[in-house]
């Protein structure tokens, strides 16, 4: 397949904004991909390389040789090329990796060039087209897309599934089970405002914690622990390790939560837990967890039972200071004394849990339902204004924005500077130079990819904002740099919030 059909593919996927278009586009591009290609194909898509890092930093994307006039290079030669330049090391090697990329986008068209850097330099990432994706592989192999959909989570990888549907089909999906050791995309949870709507017969309440999501598989004396985003971070929580590894589990996979808690009990901000699984050499330490699934125990997988079973699995696999605290109730009462004592202990809030529900991986799905008071909403910074006085020297005032599903774009919901730590400050800084679209001296203004979590008191109807309505008292809680701009809150979830029509 020549890169170039990719390039025309991927133009004309960012040119429509009807899913089904974008679908049928990839769709065709699959099916005439040649074996080995299909699985490039959703990786350049998906803005990844299978190489992942090849070692290509800024400042080698800033050369643009002349481009080819007419074109002529392969998904597999760029493949391979890619391949030769992440295996450049020792003395000498950032001068031939640039060499090589040199090369390489001298044999591309101008088009081409641009894909090939944006893809390098990581712009094309986006979590979007991975729901489309997986409709496109559907499509294109003629399977159900839910066998896709469950393929691709329990394997973490799409391309692996593209190849095996487009070779083997659903014969070939179904054979998909997890593995441990092999990560799996983790069941998320929709929100509710109250209990009252969301407590609907006998259901399992649990503690909501605030603090990072793990999934650790236990094979004999073997613990590996990955994070939200399947990143491996076995070596920067050893005491986690330690801790389930004095269990004698033969093989497990179990899902859960894990916090830096004070000596009381209760929990440390959530900059401490983060700050804690953010070092390499684990120096942190002090992590708990707090288990609370299991999809695979002692050559069972679990996943497709009900999570009352899963459950039982779970209090069988983990002493219960090791289990997130829960009761199993129909009675409304009795929970919201329950969010009470959690709410009262420092906890963000609970979380409802179906006793029939199979593990959704991957997926919001309505069998967990979470319920904390507090008001806060993932939004994605659109710019930020340099700061004065004390933080002359940093960007500081951020523009925030709620994504428009109709549009693509982003609606600006008001501006924060509070909240941030001289840490963040500078990590902030830092962040959005490299994001980076232009400058006015006052004003930068970035590319729109950077999620962050803010609190805020309420909405106000403000003509001077596009969307009409402006945060009240907006303050930064964390960048969320596990969710892509993709997944940040819609400006139809403000609205309903604000109680304001959706339109
Ligand atoms: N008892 C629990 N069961 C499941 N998830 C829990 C629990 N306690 C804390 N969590 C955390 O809450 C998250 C569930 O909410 P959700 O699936 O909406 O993820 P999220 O988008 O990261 O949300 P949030 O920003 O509210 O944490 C999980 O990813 C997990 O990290």
């Amino acid at each position: 397949m020549l890169l170039a059909d990719l390039v025309a593919a991927w133009q004309a996927v960012a040119g429509t904004s009807s899913r089904r278009e974008k679908a049928d586009l990839i769709a065709a591009l699959l099916r005439g991909a040649g074996p080995g290609e299909a699985a490039l194909v959703v990786h350049y898509l998906a803005g990844e390389l299978p190489q992942r890092q090849i070692g290509i930093g800024p400042a080698a994307l800033g050369e643009r040789p002349p481009a080819a006039a007419s074109p002529a290079l392969g998904v597999g030669r760029i493949d391979a090329v890619f391949g030769e330049i992440g295996a450049v090391s020792g003395p000498g090697s950032v001068a031939g990796k640039r060499r090589l990329l040199r090369a390489l986008l001298a044999e591309a068209t101008a088009p081409e060039q641009e894909f090939l850097i944006r893809l390098l330099a990581g712009d094309l990432r986006q979590g979007a087209l991975e729901g489309v994706m997986a409709e496109s592989v559907a499509k294109a192999a003629g399977v159900p897309l839910a066998l896709v959909r469950r393929a691709a989570m329990l394997s973490g990888s799409l391309s692996a599934v593209a190849v095996a549907a487009l070779s083997g089909g659903a014969e070939a999906l179904s054979r998909f089970a997890p593995r441990v050791g092999r990560p799996v995309r983790p069941m998320l949870a929709v929100s509710s405002p109250s209990l009252e709507e969301a407590l609907k017969g006998e259901t399992a309440v649990e503690w909501k914690m605030d603090g990072i999501r793990a999934q650790l598989h236990v094979e004999g004396e073997e613990v590996r622990v990955f994070t939200r985003t399947l990143e491996e971070i076995t070596s920067r929580v050893p005491e986690v390790v330690e801790t389930v590894r004095g269990l004698g589990l033969r093989s497990a996979i179990l899902d859960g939560e894990l916090i830096a808690l004070r000596e009381d009990g209760r929990p440390h901000p959530f900059q401490v837990t983060s700050a804690r699984t953010a070092t390499r050499s684990g120096a942190g330490g002090g992590l708990s967890l707090f288990a609370f699934d299991v999809l695979h125990l002692d050559g069972a997988d679990l996943l497709d039972e009900p999570g009352a079973v899963r459950n039982e699995a779970l209090a069988r696999a983990l002493p219960e200071p090791l289990r997130m605290p829960r009761i199993v109730t129909s009675d409304l009462g009795e929970a919201e004394a329950f969010l009470a004592d959690a709410l009262a202990r420092g906890h963000e809030g609970v979380l409802l849990k179906s006793l029939d529900s199979p593990y959704t991986a991957g997926r919001r799905g309505a069998g967990w339902i979470k319920v904390k008071p507090r008001h806060t909403l993932d939004l994605v910074v659109l710019a930020v204004e340099r700061g004065s006085g004390r933080r002359r020297e940093w960007l500081s005032n951020l523009h925030l924005g709620a994504r428009d599903p109709r549009t693509g774009g982003f609606v600006m919901l008001g501006k924060t500077f509070k909240g941030l730590t001289d840490r963040v400050l500078r990590w902030q800084t830092e962040r959005f130079t490299e994001l980076k679209t232009a400058d006015d001296g006052w004003t930068v203004t970035v590319r729109p990819v950077q999620v962050v979590e803010v609190a805020f008191d309420g909405l106000q109807r403000s003509p001077r904002y596009p969307g009409g309505l402006a945060l009240r008292f907006a303050r930064v809680l964390r960048y969320r740099s596990d969710k892509t701009a993709e997944e940040a809150d819609t400006i139809d979830t403000v609205r309903a919030l604000a109680g304001f029509e959706p339109g």
